[in-house]
């Protein structure tokens, strides 16, 4: 077929005559059976979840409303590192953390798989924007899309179509994001659920903003503003314009006092961002209130503040675990329904199930596999990486403030990860430089959100290990010059958290979820000169008596493990930041480096 002949492709909603060019272009190489823009309208949701229900890809829920299950193909279930590349000129730009490939050999290979790719199915030109519409300078995008999947997803999860589309004009700036799943259908071929190919690409080219996406239909390797732009692309567009782009939740925690302050937190994926967003404080009188729950574009305000914004509008968050006791509120937001449920299982009367949904499973159940389960089973039922995606603005407890294109001034930020032995529950850094160090060192045991082995040690500097759109030294001096430009007595307070040691039975010595309000609390508290702490080597610690314990019934001897100091343990560590360092190279700043001896000599 040639491209003047593909139905749609001369309807032209926009002025815009790059993007149009480029949708041309796409079209001419993928040759789809006919083009669609999107315009983000109500009757557009209904006929795309409509399409995918007569698809076999949705199953509509009965017990929520607007709502629906989705299993993927059971190789397409999380973000997938090893085939994910930065596509700098210079291999030294990507740095030793990523894969790299010249983005000349890149174009011309997965040129070669589009070539044709989205035959027989429908190109969606879905035009979006990352942060608030208001915003000064709107962070545009467009991605091009052969999912209906990911037009319904990208429907949650941003601000898209017409609304969007409007702030174009002829000629905006935008993220260039192509993605098909790589399946095409030949003439009278019947369509599988979930399309979808073994060869998978996630290519950013940081230097001309641009997304490439092959191969893969999962929510971080296809939702291209998520991880893509949000992170990848837009951390290479900080650098250059002084901001951060990062790895984290924004949330507002108000005292008994009526005092306000915002808390920004990275923890690496499926490491407890979502839940601390959400968080339902155990101590009575504060308040938790949610303003993004996975990434936070960070800037200086007039004021010397550093604000945060969530470029995000909706949670793609991790099912399994999420239940009324560990997080009410993203329960609460589900059964407003509007959501899609990804790799969890249904039940008989149309609903949800997944491992801590409910304390008892019903009799029996439809796996994410398709396959049925009886109470006799011992397969887990949902998909470890399995997701619900739903809008923001649904949750309860979402603050009126989370669509400012200001955004909020940040007084803490927390590093958290998934350590068994080591890391105390939290620790304060002694200042900036030091919390860039504790970032840059951060560790966590690996998870199911990404493929590979789950459970190993890594180092995941700043949760960012997989975002980092340039050299990670590089990323690292971007956080130094950003503590030694600003006014010190205005930056955040950077903090370590670990929610997840365990004692020598492997049972987690805190409680977490609600009760890391507590440690929220010491935190501000610090921040405002009145809780105690003691000077360790590592930094400053709580003393057991700091920690507000009022109604926990966790024993006192569990609270003195969860947060020593082990000195013989940090022994250990010691050799494995160096390592880590060493993979960083040249490019690894004086600071860190010195930061390092610091703590090796205190440790001596
Ligand atoms: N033990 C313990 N588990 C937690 C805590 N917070 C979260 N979890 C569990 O950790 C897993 C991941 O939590 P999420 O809040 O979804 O993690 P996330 O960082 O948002 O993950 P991504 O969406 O992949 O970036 C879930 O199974 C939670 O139940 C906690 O305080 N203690
Ligand atoms: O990006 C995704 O697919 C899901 C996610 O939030 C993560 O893995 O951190
Ligand atoms: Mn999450």
């Amino acid at each position: 077929m040639t491209a003047a002949t593909i139905p749609g492709l001369d309807q032209t909603p926009t002025t815009h005559q790059s993007l149009l060019a480029w949708v041309r272009q796409v079209a001419e190489l993928t040759t789809p059976a006919e083009v669609v823009w999107c315009d983000g309208s109500d009757e557009e949701w209904r006929t795309i979840t409509g399409k995918l229900v007569t698809a076999g890809t949705f199953v509509r829920l009965r017990q929520k409303p607007n709502s629906f299950w989705c299993a993927s193909d059971p190789s397409d279930v999380a973000r997938v590192e090893d085939r994910t590349f930065i596509c700098s000129t210079y291999e030294a730009d990507a740095g030793p953390t990523n894969n790299w490939m010249d983005p000349i050999d890149m174009k011309v290979i997965m040129t070669e798989h589009y070539r044709g790719s989205m035959a027989g199915r429908t190109m969606y030109v879905i035009p979006f924007c990352m942060g608030p519409l208001t915003a000064e300078k709107p962070m545009l995008g467009v991605e091009i899309t052969d999912s209906e999947y990911v037009v319904a997803s990208m429907h949650i999860m941003t601000r898209m179509g017409s609304k969007a589309l409007a702030l174009f004009g002829d000629d905006a700036e935008f993220v260039r994001c192509l993605h098909s799943v790589g399946a095409p259908l030949k003439p009278g071929q019947k369509d599988v659920p979930w399309p979808c190919d073994q060869t998978k690409y996630i290519s950013q080219f940081p230097e001309e903003r641009m997304v490439w996406s092959y191969g893969s239909g999962y929510g971080g390797n296809a939702l291209l503003g998520k991880k893509c732009y949000s992170l990848r692309i837009a951390s290479v567009i900080g650098r250059e314009e002084g901001w951060l782009a990062e790895h984290m939740l924004i949330l507002k925690l108000t005292s008994p006092e009526q005092k306000v302050h915002y808390i920004a937190a990275a923890f690496p994926s499926a490491c407890g961002k979502t839940n601390l967003a959400m968080l339902e404080p155990a101590i009575p009188g504060w308040k938790v209130e949610t303003l993004g729950d996975d990434i936070a574009w960070l800037r200086f305000g007039e004021d010397g503040r550093l604000y945060a914004v969530n470029p995000e509008n909706g949670f793609f968050g991790v099912a399994p675990g999420t239940g009324w006791k560990t997080n009410p509120n993203a329960m609460r937001t589900l059964y407003t329904g509007n959501s899609i449920f990804t790799n969890v299982a249904l039940t008989d009367d149309g609903d949800v199930w997944w491992e801590g949904y409910s304390e008892v499973p019903p009799d029996r159940l439809t796996t994410w596999k398709r396959e049925h389960w009886t109470l006799a089973s011992d397969e887990l039922t949902s998909h470890p990486n399995s997701r619900y995606c739903t809008p923001i603005a649904q949750c309860p407890i979402t603050a009126p403030e989370w669509d400012d294109p200001n955004g909020v001034p940040i007084s803490a930020i927390f590093f958290g990860g998934r350590r068994a032995t080591t890391i105390p529950l939290v620790t304060e850094s002694r200042d900036w430089q030091h919390g860039v160090f504790l970032g840059a060192t951060l560790s966590s045991e690996t998870t199911a959100a990404a493929t590979g082995q789950v459970g190993v040690v890594r180092r995941d500097p700043m949760a960012m290990l997989p975002f980092i759109g340039y050299h990670a030294g590089d990323y690292f001096q971007h956080w130094i010059d950003t503590g030694k430009h600003a006014d010190a007595t205005k930056l955040p307070k950077i903090f370590y958290v670990n929610w997840f040691r365990r004692d020598a039975d492997g049972r987690f010595l805190w409680p977490g979820f609600s009760e890391n309000a507590r440690v929220l609390k010491w935190a501000i508290e610090r921040i405002e000169g009145t809780a105690p702490a003691v000077d360790t080597p590592i930094g400053w610690v709580p003393t057991t008596g700091a920690l507000d314990m009022k109604g926990l019934d966790t024993p006192v001897e569990d609270i003195e493990a969860v947060l020593e100091v082990d000195l013989d343990e940090w022994r250990t560590e010691i050799p494995l930041i160096e390592e880590w360092f060493t993979t960083i190279g040249d490019k690894l700043p004086t600071p860190l480096h010195d930061e390092l001896e610091a703590l090796k000599h205190r440790l001596a």
